[in-house]
């Protein structure tokens, strides 16, 4: 068989500077010796360029010559599969093949979605596309129970969404869909398309979706879309939309498949932003949804905020620094804030939060505000800081509204206490310093109010205050759920951040690229253990296939003495700095003999980075701002002025957002059954970590599906494929990885009469 893999005539794909990939077919074809079997080929490409190789008959049933490793050209699939539903449908599974079908049906056709086995590709449209209206849910839910092959329908999320449905029904097993993808490729609208999928299950959508103040289940589920994208998203480079987190929601079902509730986690809020943005990105919507809506609030409380004045023209007002380190306009295109502000005060309203818990949100939220207008400044001749004078107005508006003494915030936040063996004195904090606790003020209060609504949410939709984690030992599916029904079952989406690699990498991208390892691990082990069901339904030996897992790289991360508790044990440490960090990291991680040899990287420019092998390629993580980023705390003297505050929405926020953490930590503890660390504040990296953890054990619990979004070209061009763009996501959401290994195994599948209709002839060399 293998003589006539690549017999005279036959199409290929050359690999192409400019497009990526090109045609090209074979030429001529020799037998040169009979002995060994080597044949010479040569093909001509699209652009007329002769090629010539040599190759053993060995090395073309392996696909790879022996002596260079080099690959023979990949093979082309007969245009009758260049729109083929599922790519594991084509005979040539490889990487030019499967760009080749993606990018004819979504840029020929306007086919957003082709599946890849248990995995749906979606590529953004950029633009509106008419394939998600109540009728064609109809479709795809009258098609309940018939597997994909069976119905005459386009590749669709609904497919996924009605097989979740289907399975949970069948198998009374609780389901997940992670969506995946990088920013700005469709994630969260798919998310919140198959959430109202789910919700128009037992009602009418249209209702859902425009029906003013209906207070349903569903409608509560759907609210939760509108108050997360107020707190947790914001403008960036990339999206205008973008999460700033990401987030797990389960939609509770009772044992009639109705939705009873809604139970959601969140990920890792980016703090950064609270203080700085960078160039034409925007803070968090709902800064600017308050301050362009602040008009319809009551008058005490638009006189108290102190917000007006940005009202008016937004533009050239930045009055805030928290608004204005961006040089950009306030204003996103087609954006209304101050109609987004009601449509957010309608959905906290939806979801049990009263127009006067939202007043106490936005409080607080003007409260940051001005605490950023605190000017901090050289005391003269010193580098000791002192608040700046000018600023007076705005460290008593901010104070006030905090329900905190103005006269401690500044002393605190200026002078630092020192514990002496048992002496206390006080010493002058830099300026440097003294701006940090500001803003490490502000993210705490920020992240708090965020975790806060998060637990509100869940108790008004149904978890109660259940801790993360624990529920995860205790639940059991008849737990009661809200209104007296029972939950049984859930559905849950995993809106996550993909693999992130940019031009200069932090602590955010490390976290992130951590949680892909991890999902990616369970993703592989997945399609593996499917693989070799096929290979035992079929009677076929796979004891041969090995396929390379990426547990090296997650040991590195978080093993014993991995990076993460490096990073734990350097934050924990007074005289810890980012230098100190990166030494360590490099005297323990580097050294010849070390286990991670060749998964944690000499990074080019010295001390600055340090560089990880991930299984979606390397990456160099500059090390400046980690520690602080980790520790992500104020000082004991600053929680203890906002724990004693005036303002008990203020005390309960924080300790709302206090605990998460440490529940979280005591969680992990108990789980990984080590010594608990009791009196430590646990740190972002190990709070992070612990979620995964019981994110993971949570995803083993469930069956899931798989939707990896893709951005098919960097400007939002509607219908715009970039093959190099949309090839390097295929390989960084593990796609292409799940062809190798299909590869390593049996990469060519024929149907039994299509084999013997085209191998049944005879060899074709000459
Ligand atoms: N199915 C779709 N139909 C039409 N437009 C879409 C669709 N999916 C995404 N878009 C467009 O792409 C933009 C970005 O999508 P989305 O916010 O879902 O990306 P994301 O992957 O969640 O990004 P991030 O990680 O930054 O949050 C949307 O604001 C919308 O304009």
């Amino acid at each position: 068989m293998a003589e006539s893999i690549y017999s005279q005539g036959t199409k290929v794909w050359f690999e192409d500077k400019e497009s990526g990939w090109i045609p090209g077919e074979v030429s001529f074809c020799s037998l040169l010796a009979q002995e060994d079997g080597t044949v010479e080929l040569t093909f001509v490409n699209q652009r007329k360029k002769e090629i010539t190789m040599k190759a053993t008959l060995e090395d073309i049933a392996r696909n790879s010559m022996k002596d260079t490793k080099q690959s023979l050209p990949p093979l082309c699939n007969a245009p009758e599969y260049d729109q083929v539903n599922d790519l594991t449908q084509l005979p040539y599974l490889n990487e030019p093949s499967i760009l080749h079908v993606i990018r004819n049906r979504y840029s020929t056709h306007k086919q957003l979605y082709t599946y890849s086995g248990i995995v749906l590709v979606a590529i953004n449209p950029f633009t509106e596309v008419q394939i998600y209206g109540q009728d064609v849910i109809q479709m795809y839910a009258g098609a309940a129970g018939k597997k994909r092959d069976e119905i005459d329908l386009d590749p669709h999320l609904f497919t996924i969404a009605e097989e979740a449905y289907r399975a949970m029904q069948r198998d009374s097993r609780d389901q997940t869909i992670i969506v995946s993808g990088e920013s700005g490729a469709g994630k969260t609208e798919s998310a919140k398309y198959i959430m109202r999928y789910m919700a128009s299950m037992k009602s009418d959508v249209s209702n859902l979706i425009h029906e003013e103040a209906a207070s349903s289940v569903e409608h509560q589920v759907l609210a939760t879309n509108p108050i997360l994208e107020a707190f947790g998203n914001a403008k960036t480079s990339r999206n205008d939309n973008s999460s700033r987190f990401g987030k797990y929601i389960q939609i509770l079902f009772d044992s009639n498949s109705t939705i009873v509730g809604a139970r959601i986690r969140t990920y890792l809020l980016e703090r950064s932003r609270i203080s700085f943005q960078q160039r034409s990105e925007r803070n968090y919507h709902i800064f600017y949804q308050l301050c362009q809506g602040v008009a319809s609030l009551p008058d005490s409380e638009r006189a108290e905020f102190g917000l007006d004045g940005l009202d008016s023209d937004l533009t050239d007002g930045k009055e805030f620094r928290y608004l204005s380190s961006s040089s950009s306009s306030f204003k996103i295109e087609n954006v209304d804030d101050a109609a987004n502000f009601s449509a957010t005060r309608q959905a906290l309203s939806i979801v049990g939060i009263d127009s006067g818990k939202q007043l106490s949100i936005f409080r607080l939220l003007a409260g940051i505000l001005h605490l950023g207008n605190i000017d901090i400044q050289h005391r003269r001749d010193t580098k000791d800081a002192i608040i700046d004078h000018k600023s007076d107005i705005a460290l008593g508006k901010a104070m006030e509204l905090l329900g905190i003494s103005a006269e401690d915030f500044a002393r605190c936040t200026t002078k630092k206490v020192i514990d002496a063996r048992g002496e206390k004195y006080e010493s002058a904090r830099t300026v440097d310093q003294a701006v940090g606790v500001r803003d490490g003020v502000a993210k705490f209060i920020y992240d708090s109010v965020f975790d806060w609504l998060v637990r509100r949410i869940n108790e008004s939709l149904g978890e109660g205050s259940v801790v993360e984690g624990e529920e995860d030992e205790d639940r059991t599916y008849e737990k009661s759920s809200r209104k007296g029904q029972r939950e049984r079952t859930f559905i849950a989406v995993l809106d996550i951040y993909g693999f992130e690699h940019f031009q200069t990498n932090s602590f955010e991208q490390f976290c992130i690229n951590y949680a892909n390892e991890k999902l990616q691990q369970q993703f592989i082990s997945h399609v593996f253990k499917l693989e070799q069901a096929e290979y035992a339904l079929e009677s076929i030996d796979w004891t041969t296939i090995d396929f390379s897992d990426n547990q090296p790289c997650i040991d590195l991360i978080e093993g014993r003495l991995g990076i993460l508790a490096l990073l734990d044990e350097e934050s924990r440490l007074a005289t810890g700095t980012d230098d100190s960090f990166i030494e360590k990291l490099n005297s323990q991680l580097k050294s010849p003999s070390s286990q991670h040899k060749g998964i944690f990287k000499d990074h080019l420019h010295g001390n600055e980075a340090f560089t990880i092998a991930h299984y979606a390629g390397d990456v160099s993580y500059n090390i400046d701002g980690f520690l602080e980023k980790n520790r992500g705390t104020v000082p004991d003297e600053h929680r203890d002025l906002l724990m004693g505050s005036t303002n008990a929405f203020l005390r309960e926020v924080v300790e709302v957002g206090s605990n998460v953490g440490i529940d979280n930590h005591a969680t992990s503890n108990v789980h990984h059954s080590s010594k608990a660390v009791s009196g430590r504040k646990p740190t972002q990296c190990s709070i992070f970590k612990s979620s995964l953890f019981t994110l993971t054990e949570a995803l083993k619990q469930t069956s899931v599906h798989y939707i990896r979004c893709i951005k098919p070209n960097e400007d939002k061009t509607p219908w715009m494929f970039d093959g190099g763009l949309v090839a390097a996501q295929l390989r960084a959401c593990g796609v292409l990885e799940t062809i190798r290994i299909t590869s390593e195994g049996y990469p060519t599948r024929w149907k039994y009469e299509e084999f013997v209709d085209r191998y049944g002839k005879s060899p074709t060399y000459r």
